[in-house]
């Protein structure tokens, strides 16, 4: 059954005399009362599953997941070179073993102790260096895997950080939870195929070499038999191995999807619980965890069958080859160049059955590769200019001139030639219903997307002729989702400066100006206190109060202010409005308002609707007998 949830946190019956905790939203089927700060935005698909979309980003055809993954193997040349070199003394070794057990059998029939004792020394030698020799190739080998999943993993956050957000929000947008899973699980398994690819390319190679020429130096004939044997065992693995790929990809893309719906579920806890989401959030659960387990349940038998396919066309090929050996040896070979033979033929098997095992586990990790680089591969529509400016100070003078915005193709204009001229120093509240574009129009300041036509100023200067870092420094947006970071109170209101070191002061004359210090001295270490997950030590409006003290560290010119809907206790409302205050001498401000008194707080009132602006007199919002919106207004206001 289909089953699609909404909450919304915009008021269906608002009660703007109450400013109480309570604020009741409405659903196709129920109702529900919440305290209204629990209300963040949470959808559950009506499908149920969050989806993976299928790579709507992705404009170019992808290379080959082998030339992805070349650029970072090239700059770990040097454990690579080095695991190489050690496994070409583990095959000398071998190599020079094998001639050594040949002579075994006369060894022990001439019973020469001094004989037999050197031989077994230089034996146990031979064994002893080629174990260091193995050990340091694995070392090395994995010390270059894990070195280039790190850098892949570096370079795919990177570009993670470059997407416009529209590879974040919207119908094409990625789930988080699917990009987290990429780059944490999905790179692993990346490192375990770099690894597997390494130890047995180069290695197994080289020990086919050595063991090949061993046979042919010993029967030509009988390198022939071998030879018409070996392809077909590669055909038959490129076949397994292909199948493989196919399992393995159904089990990435369920394991993507789970780690999607809890990545969902997980922040919206409280909504689960108020509304005993707890068996339907369960059964979700198993069912999505139902599909990993056959996935990955499907992938290890695979894994565990493949092996064992393998193992037996080696035995069946090793069989015929020594049955063939035997024939031939009556007439021309001695015991001990048999035994030799032999030998190098077994030891032949095991490359071949490695190099199996790394084509399988190349196959296995090419979904894993593709889906963590189709993260770096879109085609970004915001772009900067190469001739972009920078921009030291602004004064906050800001032009929106015929802008005009949709989403997407077939989506409707979310802002229809929109004109306003907000003059440096002056406060601007924007109102309107609840997806009248009001947040958009802070989007488009910040270049988070760009309008289909006309254009913004800032201080007379296109916002698309500025670098993008350069016009974000000069805005600071403090959204309603106050986004605060694990990490201590001085880290969160310095955020913008982390990679220098914190200035103190400075720190805490912003959260002095913000009401936020006191609360701050009174938490266990202060400045240095360690807010938590999404701040969850602190309060709803501590939270706004370090955020506005965040805004006023970062000395910019202009301020967007989406206000946070959620009630706060008289007390913590006075002194976030006593802060927004503060924040706002000296600013351009933008506010997205929610509340009268903010409003009241602007110079001017535009109400936005329909993708038009009206600018609303101030005095249209109160009616005769004090504080209290006009009626065609008083919908929009809490
Ligand atoms: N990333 C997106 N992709 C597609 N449509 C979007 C996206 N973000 C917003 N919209 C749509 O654009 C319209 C304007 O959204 P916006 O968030 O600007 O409204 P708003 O006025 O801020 O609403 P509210 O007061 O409820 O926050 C809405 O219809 C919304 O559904």
């Amino acid at each position: 059954m289909a089953v699609a949830v909404l909450l919304h946190r915009t008021p269906i019956l608002s009660i703007p005399s109450s400013r109480n905790l309570i604020s009741t939203f409405s659903f196709e089927t129920l109702t529900l009362t919440l305290p209204s700060r629990s209300s963040r935005s949470f959808s559950l698909s009506a499908s149920t599953i969050p989806s993976i979309s299928p790579k709507p980003w992705i404009e170019s055809s992808p290379p080959s997941p082998l030339s992805e993954i070349s650029p970072f193997l090239r700059s770990e040349w040097r454990p690579i070179l080095s695991g190489w070199f050690c496994s070409a003394v583990s095959v000398g070794c071998l190599s020079t073993v094998v001639p050594c057990l040949g002579r075994v059998p006369s060894t022990l029939a001439a019973a020469s102790s001094d004989r037999i004792a050197r031989d077994g020394l230089c034996l146990a030698f031979l064994l002893f260096l080629r174990s260091a020799a193995c050990y340091l190739q694995q070392a090395f080998l994995w010390e270059a895997a894990l070195g280039s999943a790190y850098r892949i993993r570096v370079h795919v956050f990177d570009r993670v950080l470059e997407q416009d957000m529209a590879f974040f929000e919207g119908n094409g947008g990625v789930p988080t939870g699917d990009v987290a899973n990429r780059i944490t699980a999905e790179a692993s398994d990346v490192g375990d195929t770099v690894y597997a690819l390494l130890n047995s390319t180069v290695p197994n190679t080289l020990q086919l070499i050595a063991m090949a020429s061993q046979m042919i130096n010993i029967s030509p004939v009988l390198s022939l038999i071998s030879g018409m044997v070996i392809p077909w065992m590669f055909l038959i693995m490129a076949y397994l191995g292909e199948w493989l790929h196919r399992v393995s990809n159904k089990a990435q893309l369920t394991g993507a999807m789970l780690a999607a719906y809890l990545n969902e579920v997980l922040p919206s806890m409280l909504f689960v619980k108020a509304n005993n989401g707890g068996l339907i959030e369960g059964s979700r659960f198993q069912r999505l965890a139902h599909d990993d387990l056959m996935g990955r349940l499907g992938k290890k038998k695979m894994k565990a069958f493949i092996p064992q396919i393998i193992q037996v066309i080696c035995i069946a090929g090793l069989l015929v080859l020594c049955s063939s050996a035997l024939a031939v040896s009556r007439t021309s070979f001695d015991i001990s160049k048999l035994f030799s033979f032999v030998t190098s033929l077994a030891l032949l098997i095991e490359p071949i059955q490695g190099v199996g095992k790394a084509y399988n586990e190349l196959k296995q990790g090419e979904p894993s590769i593709e889906r963590l680089f189709d993260l770096t591969r879109f085609s970004s529509k915001v772009i900067e200019k190469p001739n972009a400016v920078d921009l030291d100070h602004v004064s906050g003078d800001i032009k929106f001139s015929g802008v005009t915005f949709k989403y997407a193709e077939n989506m409707p204009l979310v802002l229809n030639e929109l004109n306003l001229h907000i003059k440096a120093g002056e406060t601007v509240a924007f109102i309107g219903p609840s997806g009248g574009g009001k947040t958009t129009i802070a989007k488009i300041l910040l270049r988070l997307y760009d309008p289909i036509c006309g254009h913004i100023l800032l201080d007379n200067h296109n916002i698309q002729d500025i670098r993008l870092r350069s016009l974000r420094d000069q805005i600071v947006l403090i959204s309603q989702d106050t986004m605060l970071f694990s990490g201590t109170v001085a880290e969160n209101i310095a955020y913008r400066h982390l990679t220098g070191k914190i200035n103190m002061e400075q720190v805490e004359k912003a959260a002095r100006v913000a009401n936020a210090d006191e609360f701050i001295r009174m938490l266990p270490l202060g400045y240095e206190t360690n807010i938590g997950q999404r701040g969850s030590l602190l309060s709803g409006g501590q939270k706004q109060r370090l955020a506005i003290a965040r805004a006023l560290y970062h000395k910019s010119s202009v301020l967007i202010l989406d206000e946070a809907t959620s009630a706060l206790d008289s007390r913590s409302e006075l002194l976030v409005r006593q802060a927004l205050e503060h924040l706002m001498v000296n600013h351009t401000v933008l506010v997205i308002a929610h509340r009268l008194e903010t409003i009241l707080m602007a110079d001017r009132v535009f109400l936005l609707s329909g993708g038009k602006l009206e600018e609303v007199a101030k005095s249209s919002l109160l009616t005769q007998d004090g504080i209290h919106a006009s009626p065609e207004l008083n919908n929009l206001i809490i």
